[in-house]
């Protein structure tokens, strides 16, 4: 059996850029399993601390090592940016990319994505060219290609940025399928509900630090801190 990824270590990770610290120290471990997800104001560094995890970001200071060598992971974790990649092809080909670049017939392939589209509710929209779509169809095409490779972490950038309710919905029963399938989801969001509903651990950050990390029951039952108290409230800071 080939060894899992997971845990990922960060140990006292710092980004500086132009001379400023923008994320760290930050020492944490990601363990397989659920949902982990980071709150934080804007500018507190949630984009940069996945980025980090993903391989994305020189570090500035601090390591970050997961449980086998890093070349390993590469194929085995996927990251969904916040503004959705698109190619220049169809939905359909869009999904079943991954699957091509590993070598699967692009009949294989295409049936496999076709499936994966009627999931995340693209089925109408196979043939159409990807670049045409709206922002919520591009987010779904981005998840379900990203989950192509049933991949051992899957990090996601503010996914359902933008979305209207049902789309949310559509893109919270995904993530939850595929986290109850394995796949160790660590995304950031803006919504607390979404946090609620998703989570089962939190990581709040504030000024580039992890401030509070814990388990999301108690994380909102009774959280530490006065930023995080706030942020969960919607109190506007000075
Ligand atoms: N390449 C860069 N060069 C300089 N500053 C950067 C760079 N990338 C990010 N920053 C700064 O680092 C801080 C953290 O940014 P980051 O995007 O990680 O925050 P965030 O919590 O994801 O914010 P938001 O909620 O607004 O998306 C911000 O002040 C940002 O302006």
């Amino acid at each position: 059996m080939v060894a899992a990824i997971l845990p990922l270590v960060l140990d006292e990770i710092v980004l500086r850029r132009q001379g400023r610290r923008i994320l760290g120290p930050v020492s944490l471990n990601v363990e397989a399993g659920g949902i982990t997800i980071l709150m934080g104001p804007n500018g507190s560094g949630k984009t940069s601390l996945l980025r980090a995890m993903h391989g994305l970001e020189r570090l500035s200071a601090g390591s970050l090592h997961w449980r086998v060598p890093e070349i390993e992971t590469r194929a085995r974790q996927a990251f969904v940016f916040q503004s959705p990649i698109v190619l220049r092809r169809s939905v359909v080909d869009n999904i079943a990319y991954p699957l091509i670049l590993d070598g699967m017939s692009r009949k294989a392939a295409r049936a496999l994505a076709a499936a994966r589209a009627e999931e995340v509710g693209l089925g109408e929209l196979l043939g159409r060219p990807a670049q045409v779509i709206s922002g919520g169809e591009k987010q779904k095409l981005a998840l379900a290609r990203a989950l192509m490779r049933e991949p051992e972490v899957l990090f996601l950038d503010e996914p359902c940025a933008n979305l209207d309710p049902r789309a949310m919905r559509d893109i919270e029963t995904i993530l939850r399928k595929a986290a109850d399938a394995g796949t160790k989801i660590v995304m950031s969001t803006h919504d607390s509900g979404q946090a609620r509903r998703l989570a089962q651990d939190i990581l709040f950050l504030c000024d580039g630090r992890v401030i509070e990390a814990a388990p999301s029951d108690a994380f909102f039952a009774l959280p530490k801190t006065p930023e995080a108290r706030a942020h969960i409230n919607g109190d506007l800071l000075p």
